[in-house]
């Protein structure tokens, strides 16, 4: 239903206001019906066009049903290594917790602005729990047509107190059956880095902390003239990806090219992909490919990325076991969380976080 109110969308900050102070999201926008995209989410002409869309190519899809077959072992560091991105298809999490958490999110979207804003920035009782739109909205020069709300996992029942009710239940049982794919990935992809046992050192350092969003973005009046999401790589070891049968996510094909691949909708299948950390950690081996979303002029859409990170308090840089071999060292050892929070305090920027942690001479 389209709230009861008018602005005016010429004024930019009452579309401010409307959005971010009072917690209708570019969702209430969209509701109410605006024709024309408000100034401030114009994006760069560079930001928007992609020159070149290779519909020839694709990432690859990995069916995981063969567990311990070799040939998928491979598969998976070769995608790891090449693209940075694949689709995993039979992976063990039941589909029905898929669906449950992908109407959770309409759940937790559908309420009113006067719930939503409850858990925003300045009003949460924590800083683990976020409602928010765009990116880092303070400090970007063009916002992003995106709604999100963002959990960090600290224990169940911090969970359960913190966490709005509408959706609680269905992420934490998502974050709970991801849990033996997400182990199994990184052993795989430790073993190709030399590591051949993770203990519960390495263990901790993976996967220490975890962070799920859910992400909203609604139908927009003027979608060729800014984003869902800005180019950007992600900064946890890996992000396990639901995505629902809208499409629009597009990762950068050719390094320094303007060549981006989509990566379709498969009804069951989850994303994987690799974020900063495990770049930084296999020295480069592993890569953490650009990606973004296109605003939709049609249909909402919405997807739920688990970040698995390190801790916060961690120092991450390249494994002992990647070097070995002799190999130069890429990357310095950077405190996690001054990585995250340099991440989070600039606008998307393509793949220049990582510029943090590399060794200049
Ligand atoms: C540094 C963290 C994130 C927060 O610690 P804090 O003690 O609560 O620190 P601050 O409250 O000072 O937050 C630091 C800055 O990050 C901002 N921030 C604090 N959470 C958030 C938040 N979920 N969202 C967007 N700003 C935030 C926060 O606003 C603040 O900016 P500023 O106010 O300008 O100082 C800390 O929890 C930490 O190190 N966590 C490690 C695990 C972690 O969260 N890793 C990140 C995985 S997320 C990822 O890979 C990709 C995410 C992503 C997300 C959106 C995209 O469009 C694209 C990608
Ligand atoms: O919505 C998507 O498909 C991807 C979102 C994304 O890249 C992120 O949240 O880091
Ligand atoms: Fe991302």
């Amino acid at each position: 239903m389209a709230p009861a109110i008018s602005i005016s969308l010429n004024d930019s900050s009452d579309v401010t206001d409307f959005v971010i102070k009072q917690g209708h999201g570019v969702k209430g926008l969209s509701e109410m019906g605006i024709k024309s995209l408000p100034g401030q989410y114009i994006q760069p002409l560079e930001e928007r066009l992609m020159t070149r869309i290779e519909p020839q190519e694709s990432i690859p899809v990995i069916d995981m049903s063969k567990w311990d077959d070799a040939q998928v072992a491979n598969s998976i560091c070769d995608a790891a290594e090449k693209w940075g991105f694949f689709q995993v298809v039979n992976h063990g999490v039941p589909l029905q917790v898929l669906d449950d958490v992908k109407k959770a999110t309409y759940g937790f979207f559908g309420l009113p602005a006067a719930e939503k804003i409850k858990y925003s920035k300045e009003n949460s009782s924590s800083n683990n729990v976020r409602f928010g739109t765009s990116f880092t909205p303070q400090v970007e020069k063009a916002l992003e047509w995106k709604d999100y709300l963002s959990l960090f996992y600290v224990s169940d029942e911090e969970a359960a107190a913190l966490w709005p009710p509408v959706c609680k239940d269905q992420i934490l049982e998502y974050m709970k059956s991801s849990k033996f794919l997400i182990d199994h990935l990184l052993q795989v992809l430790m073993k190709r880095l030399n590591v051949n046992q993770i203990d519960e050192t390495k263990q901790s350092l993976l996967t220490g902390s975890v962070r799920t969003n859910i992400n909203y973005y609604p139908i927009c009046p003027n979608p060729e003239l800014t984003v869902g999401v800005g180019r950007h790589s992600d900064v946890s070891t890996l992000t396990v990806l639901l995505q629902d049968n809208v499409g629009g996510l597009y990762v950068r094909g050719k390094e320094g090219e303007d060549s981006w691949i989509h990566v379709p909708p498969i009804n069951g299948a989850i994303v994987i992909n690799i974020g900063d950390a495990l770049q930084i950690m296999s020295n480069g081996r592993y890569r953490s490919v650009e990606h973004r979303v296109t605003a939709n002029g049609s249909s909402n859409r919405i997807s739920v990325p688990i970040f698995v990170n390190p801790r916060p308090q961690d120092m991450i840089g390249p494994l002992p076991e990647t070097l070995a071999n002799g190999e130069k060292p890429i990357y310095k050892q950077v405190l996690y969380s001054d990585y995250v929070k340099h991440f989070f305090r600039k606008a998307h920027d393509g793949k220049n976080t990582v510029d943090f942690a590399k060794i200049t001479n």
